[in-house]
């Protein structure tokens, strides 16, 4: 018999699949324990882990630049952790102090506190004597922390992230919760933060990331097998990675293709009020590599649209006072294109023609106000009855309006995205800094990287055109739509950490974004 992991995992490697993972505590905790009942002793465990983190410590932080180094030590076993840490950096030469608060350790730990006391370590229990130190690592709490921090580990917590020098947080910054990210009473804000194992959700959240700093993950070896025992062979919640990203977008295609096989996209775009989201959506889905482009908008914009977009079918619709489309064109043969991206800068008044959009059975990427016209429309459950998918690409405030419970009773974004994805069978993309795409059958991806650059007006049309384009292509490869989805969010980001690092975060309006789709993508062709 092949054992698990002599093999690859879903076409990956080892260190690709580990770093597709999301687990909660309780899952983690459900695969230490059976990496434990195998009969891995806890202590060897241990010792493993901390040595890995202190290697990486080491290389970070030189002795000769960070000779003083602080530790935070907690009850349990991130303490434990700590403790070890501790002990081989004074090994190593480092001057370490502890700061150990708690009289109550679980025993591993205890045992560690003990043994490090004999070296004649310096323990203290008041912070103050830490703040000369020229690099802090904490382990105060990991993935066991179940309650909110109080009183003097609290005020400790607080005068930490006063200091100015690099903090290092084992498995996550302490005082998150594990799984929503969220912040019990406060928290340590660490410039690098060492995950153990597997991602933990937190590292997804976007309300987790102002305590995370540099996130890097400690692979530590748990058998694939019995993640995968845990979690499932297809887990309910993937981490996006370039080798998932990648391998659904078109980046090659048949030597005797034609332009109708690559794909035909309508982008029903604009309003007088909003000619430059229709430009943005056209040129990002001309970016895709769509064979072909049809844009539909008000007529007075046509001319406007040609101009930008020579190699698209531009069609003028009629339009309202306003100056907002009245209705698509009657004769639209809707059959023909294999894709339809709608709501970018339409305007509230576009109603009808969302509607009519709504009511063909084509795949539809709704955005904008298209989510407007769809809350006040009151007709979510009518999108089940779609026979064609349909993806809904809401930032948290027109999510708000479209999920107004969901919204109001959780501090989970993904946790509310794979709720609305199941309430309304549409996949939904929910934007952010940590933008999280759920599936109506409860699976959802994370996108792992992005960057503060796109938060900036008209960059959410380029994600639109661009996930048009990539959808109108993928439904002819026979994609799974969610995949096109996480892969065109993967791309988006790419493109704006790549503009991000050569221009600044100041440097990437939406126009250059779109100039920077296909250079992201040249180390992956
Ligand atoms: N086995 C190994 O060797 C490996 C270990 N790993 C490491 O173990 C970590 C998990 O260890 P863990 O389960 O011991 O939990 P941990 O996060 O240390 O904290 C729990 C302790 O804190 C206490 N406590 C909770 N809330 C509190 C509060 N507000 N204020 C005060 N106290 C509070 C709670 O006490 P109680 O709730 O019982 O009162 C309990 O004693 C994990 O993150 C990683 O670093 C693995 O990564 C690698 C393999
Ligand atoms: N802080 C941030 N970090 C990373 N990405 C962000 C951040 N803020 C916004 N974005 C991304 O920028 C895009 C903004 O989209 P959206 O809000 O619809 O803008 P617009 O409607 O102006 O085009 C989304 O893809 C979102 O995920
Ligand atoms: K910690």
């Amino acid at each position: 018999m092949i054992h698990p992991d002599s093999k690859q995992f879903l076409g990956l490697n080892r260190s690709q699949s580990i770093q597709r993972f999301v687990v909660t505590a309780e899952q983690m905790s459900h695969i230490e324990g059976r990496v434990f009942a195998a009969g891995m002793p806890v202590a060897a465990l241990m010792e493993k882990v901390a040595g890995l983190i202190t290697a990486w410590v080491r290389s970070r932080f030189s002795v000769s630049q960070f000779p003083r180094v602080g530790v935070l030590v907690g009850p349990g076993h991130n303490g434990g952790d700590a403790l070890v840490v501790a002990r081989e950096l004074h090994v190593s030469g480092y001057e370490v102090k502890l700061y150990q608060p708690f009289s109550q350790l679980k025993d591993l730990t205890a045992s560690h506190a003990q043994y490090i006391a004999s070296l004649g370590i310096s323990v203290q229990d008041q912070i103050e004597a830490l703040a000369s130190c020229d690099l802090v690592i904490d382990g105060l709490f990991g993935f066991g922390l179940t309650r909110s921090l109080e009183g003097a580990i609290a005020a400790a917590v607080d005068q930490v992230n006063q200091w100015s020098q690099p903090v290092v947080s084992i498995d996550l910054p302490s005082g998150l919760h594990t799984d929503t990210g969220a912040v019990l009473g406060t928290a340590i804000q660490a410039t690098h933060t060492l995950c153990l194992g597997l991602w933990k959700r937190a590292f997804l959240q976007e309300q987790a990331l102002a305590y995370m700093g540099e996130s890097h993950l400690i692979d530590f070896g748990l058998p694939l097998a019995d993640i995968t025992a845990v979690l499932g062979e297809t887990p309910k919640l993937q981490r996006i990675t370039p080798a998932m990203a990648i391998e659904s977008l078109p980046l090659s295609r048949p030597a005797t293709t034609h332009k109708y096989k690559q794909g035909h996209l309508l982008l029903v775009c604009g309003s007088r009020q909003y000619m430059g989201a229709a430009v943005l959506a056209g040129l990002s889905a001309r970016a895709s590599g769509v064979g072909m482009l049809s844009i539909a908008v008000p007529e007075s914009m046509r001319l406007l649209l040609i101009a930008q977009l020579p190699d698209a079918l531009v069609m003028g619709c009629s339009e309202d006072d306003t100056g907002a489309m009245a209705q698509l064109p009657e004769d639209l043969e809707m059959e023909k294109y294999n894709a339809i991206a709608c709501g970018c800068g339409v305007t509230p008044a576009a109603s009808p023609v969302v509607q009519q959009v709504l009511a063909r059975d084509r795949p539809v990427v709704l955005d904008a106000d298209g989510l407007n016209i769809l809350a006040n429309l009151a007709t979510l459950p009518t999108l089940k009855a779609r026979t064609a998918p349909t993806i809904l690409t809401p930032h948290w405030g027109e999510f708000k309006r479209l999920f107004p419970e969901l919204a109001e009773a959780s501090d989970d974004r993904i946790t509310a995205a794979q709720q609305a994805a199941q309430q309304s069978g549409a996949v939904v993309l929910l934007k952010g800094a940590r933008t999280t795409i759920a599936s109506p059958n409860g699976t959802a991806w994370l996108n792992p990287e992005s960057t503060p650059a796109l938060a900036r007006g008209g960059t959410g049309d380029v994600l639109t055109g661009l996930m048009g384009g990539l959808l109108a292509q993928g439904v002819l490869r026979g994609t799974a739509i969610e995949q096109v989805v996480f892969s065109a969010a993967w791309w988006h980001a790419q493109a704006g950490i790549m503009a991000a690092t050569e221009r600044s975060e100041l440097g990437v309006d939406a126009s250059t974004l779109i100039h920077y789709l296909i250079p992201a993508l040249q180390p992956y062709c």
